[in-house]
């Protein structure tokens, strides 16, 4: 593959996009640097570019929760380079309807618009990707896999499919006394959870696999003095064949979903254990260190997208130093740079919190959602 190309964000222009009326930032190769207090809107601005890849909130909000309050719609629209499509406008209104254009055309299906412009943001809140329950790592995996992967993304989207499928079936069954017919119903989605179920674990734990050195030498590199590991763990994480296994488990446990009307084995049950000496992080981790761990999957997050696609993500840094110590602040900056940076937004509520390798970024300030340079 070429030597990879850095995700640019030329310009983007916000309307009604929660406390920002509207706001135009022209963004030089390297990116900016978002200076303001708390509450006037740099992660606003921060969620509106990371939308241009998840195409929804990277925070998990609702669409109508992102239309600025008193407003009938929210609309971005972002000027790229070096990726397929150099314009892309996304709008959506308190109705749920949303539209999204690529080079002014809608592509057929939304999820053809998904990675307009890659990203990868960091911030204070991934330490719930560390501490936080199971969802939360499998969230990770499925996005940094559905983003570099269609073969995932279809795999997934069919799993989730029958998943919902099966769990209504078992709850019609148990509803109506668990009749011979019923439950064939609940079994006749079980070969397609098998079958697809397979893809992601086979996946999921490849992923692991590639990247379990790295994380470790990552965290050493970053100041962390017991070894950090990764490691991709659920129900046929280690079979030999993960759709026989699955599906072997499905019917093994059907009595007792029929019981409790949910499905229990499967990839949406499965988690990315991360240890520290042997040691779940999420129970022996300090913050610093649970800190540390985030940021790494974070990196490999990106080195991911650029190893599956040779584009790097624009670099979103959400005050993400908060709570570590300058050295290991140094450390991350020196790895990141050493990775490739590409184009970078960074958020941070004082002038001189701007680490020094970033302070050839050109300032906005941020007010009240007002952005001037
Ligand atoms: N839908 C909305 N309409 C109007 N204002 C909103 C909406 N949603 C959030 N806000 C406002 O946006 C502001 C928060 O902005 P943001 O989260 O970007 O802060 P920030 O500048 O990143 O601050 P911090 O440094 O504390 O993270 C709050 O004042 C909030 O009331």
């Amino acid at each position: 593959m070429s030597s990879p190309r850095s995700a640019q964000l030329r310009a983007l222009a916000l309307h009604d996009f929660r406390n920002i009326a509207a706001a135009r930032l022209e963004l030089p190769p390297e990116g900016i640097a978002l200076v303001g207090e708390n509450g006037q809107g740099k992660t606003n601005a921060i969620e509106a570019i990371a939308y241009l890849r998840m195409l929804r909130s990277m925070r998990g909000a609702r669409d109508r929760d992102l239309i600025r309050h008193g407003a009938p719609a929210f609309h971005i629209a972002a000027e790229l380079g070096n990726l397929p499509a150099m314009r892309a406008t996304i709008g959506a209104d308190r109705a749920g309807r949303k539209k999204v254009t690529l080079d002014g055309a809608e592509p057929e299906k939304l999820t053809d618009a998904l990675d307009a412009l890659p990203s990868v943001s960091f911030s204070p809140r991934d330490v719930d990707l560390i501490a936080g329950a199971p969802a939360e790592r499998r969230r990770y995996l499925d996005i940094t896999l559905a983003l570099t992967s269609p073969a995932y993304l279809h795999a997934l989207r069919r799993y989730r499919g029958a998943l919902l499928r099966r769990n209504a079936a078992l709850r019609d069954a148990t509803r109506k006394g668990a009749a011979r017919t019923l439950v064939a119903a609940v079994a006749a989605w079980e070969p397609a959870l098998a079958e697809q179920g397979a893809i992601l674990v086979r996946a999921r734990r490849a992923w692991a696999a590639a990247h379990a050195a790295r994380f470790t030498a990552l965290s050493a590199a970053i100041g962390e003095t017991q070894p950090a590991a990764l490691e991709y763990a659920g129900s046929a994480a280690d079979a030999d064949d993960p759709q026989a296994e699955l599906l072997a488990q499905l019917e093994r446990q059907r009595e007792q979903d029929l019981r409790r009307c949910l499905t229990h084995a499967g990839p949406h049950r499965d988690d990315l254990v991360l240890r520290l000496d042997a040691h779940d992080l999420r129970q022996v981790g300090s913050a610093g260190q649970q800190r540390t761990a985030a940021i790494v999957l974070r990196m490999l997050e990106s080195a991911t997208h650029r190893e599956a696609t040779g584009v790097i993500p624009a670099l979103l840094l959400d005050d993400p130093f908060a709570e570590l110590d300058r050295r290991r602040t140094a450390r991350i900056l020196a790895l990141l740079e050493e990775e490739g940076v590409g184009q970078c937004v960074l958020c941070v509520p004082r002038e001189d919190e701007i680490p020094s390798q970033f302070t050839r970024l050109q300032r906005w300030s941020v007010r009240a959602g007002t952005f001037t340079r």
